[in-house]
């Protein structure tokens, strides 16, 4: 058990508060002689920094990353990788009024209940600014993968914010980064703009549910009981600020299925098994299929509104509470470039447990 790390060979550890001089994380365990630079990384946090548009929070923060070491001459030298970025726009009286209070639907109640104590400066350790240091850590895990497994594409996309979902049958992959949701139906682009700009001037929030493919993930990652990629991909997606549901494949609608509907029919393909749907979302019995690793999260509506909202001080007085500042009217935009690494690193670690035990030799079939 671990507070703040994940990962079991590639271990990623991240530290740091959204008002503290700086954040990071320090990475364990990433192969020798991966190419990789500040810019790579950086490449990956420009997609989650904020300020970015009207309908992310307007705290200018340039998540410029610094890579402290672990890296010689462009490589990766197998030793610790400390990736640094520092915090340069915190505006910490926003939250002067707010300090002896509870945020309902926020961490800052159970922080107290549990330590006595918390950084409430931009929501401290439980800031969604926290993200910012998993993004860096999954740059380099995608470095990692491009160098070992240069097919694998993995791509998140918002596919509802709030009641409104996506028309699957208008989804473009090149959508995704045309608008500012990330998201591949252009109808639900435009829709969810005017939503969520009424929504945001009228000082509410909303949630969101974002999908994240693996797309060219070889079979036989992860293993059985508890080794499971999805066990792993479900954690690590839960452990992401605002999260309150994960699925892989068809999820909660598998329930609703029969045998027959749910059954991933296989046919022998030129180059092995040929899977005529993907109910399972590439996963079972917890190892890869080969098909593409589909897995679903749903973000909460960010806690932090204009409208007022009933509560307690530390004191136990009721009051009603405000929140003030720069908050993401949908913090479920911002998650997608979260929800990537996170499955960047999973895959990252189980393809090095999988090199680990088996050296990556398949059973035969055909
Ligand atoms: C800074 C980021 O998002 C922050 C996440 C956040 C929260 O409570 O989660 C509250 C706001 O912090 P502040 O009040 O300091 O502006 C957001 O701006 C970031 O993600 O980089």
């Amino acid at each position: 058990m671990s507070f703040n790390t994940f990962g079991h060979l590639f271990r990623v550890t991240t530290w740091g508060e959204s008002h503290g001089p700086a954040l990071g994380a320090t990475v364990d365990g990433c192969p020798p002689g991966i190419a990789i630079d500040e810019a790579m990384i950086q490449h990956w946090l420009d997609r989650r920094k904020p300020g970015q548009s009207k309908f992310t929070t307007q705290r200018r923060e340039p998540d410029a990353v610094q890579i402290l070491s672990g890296v010689f001459e462009g490589r990766t030298t197998g030793t610790t990788i400390q990736l640094m970025i520092e915090n340069t726009d915190q505006r910490s009286k926003d939250y002067s009024e707010i300090a002896q209070k509870f945020r309902p639907g926020h961490a800052d109640i159970t922080y107290h209940q549990k330590y006595g104590l918390r950084d409430y400066r931009g929501g401290g350790r439980s800031s969604a600014r926290e993200t910012a240091a998993r993004v860096a850590a999954g740059g380099l895990a995608r470095a990692a993968l491009a160098a070992l497994v240069p097919d694998l594409r993995i791509t998140g996309y918002m596919v509802q914010m709030g009641p409104h979902g996506i028309d699957r049958g208008r989804f473009d992959w090149d959508e995704i980064e045309r608008n500012p949701f990330w998201t591949p139906d252009p109808q639900a682009a435009e829709d969810w703009a005017a939503y969520l700009d009424g929504l945001r001037k009228s000082g509410d929030s909303v949630g969101a549910v974002i999908e994240v493919t693996a797309r060219g993930c070889p079979p036989g990652l992860g293993a059985p009981i508890y080794a499971k990629l999805d066990t792993d991909l479900a954690a690590a997606a839960m452990s992401i600020n605002a999260v309150k549901g994960v699925e892989i494949g068809d999820g909660m609608a598998s329930a609703a299925l029969t045998g027959t509907a749910n059954a991933d029919e296989i046919t022998m393909g030129p180059d092995g098994p040929d899977y005529g749907s993907n109910h399972a979302g590439g996963i079972l019995g917890g190892i890869s299929t080969g098909q593409d690793i589909v897995m679903r999260f749903a973000v909460k509506p960010t806690s932090s509104i204009l409208t007022p909202r009933r509560t307690i001080t530390m004191d136990g007085e009721e009051t009603d509470i405000v929140t003030k500042g720069r908050h993401d009217p949908c913090v479920g935009i911002r998650a997608v470039p979260v929800g990537e690494a996170m499955m960047a690193c999973v895959i990252l670690d189980h393809l090095l447990l999988d090199r680990g035990q088996t050296g990556g030799v398949r059973g035969a079939i055909g």
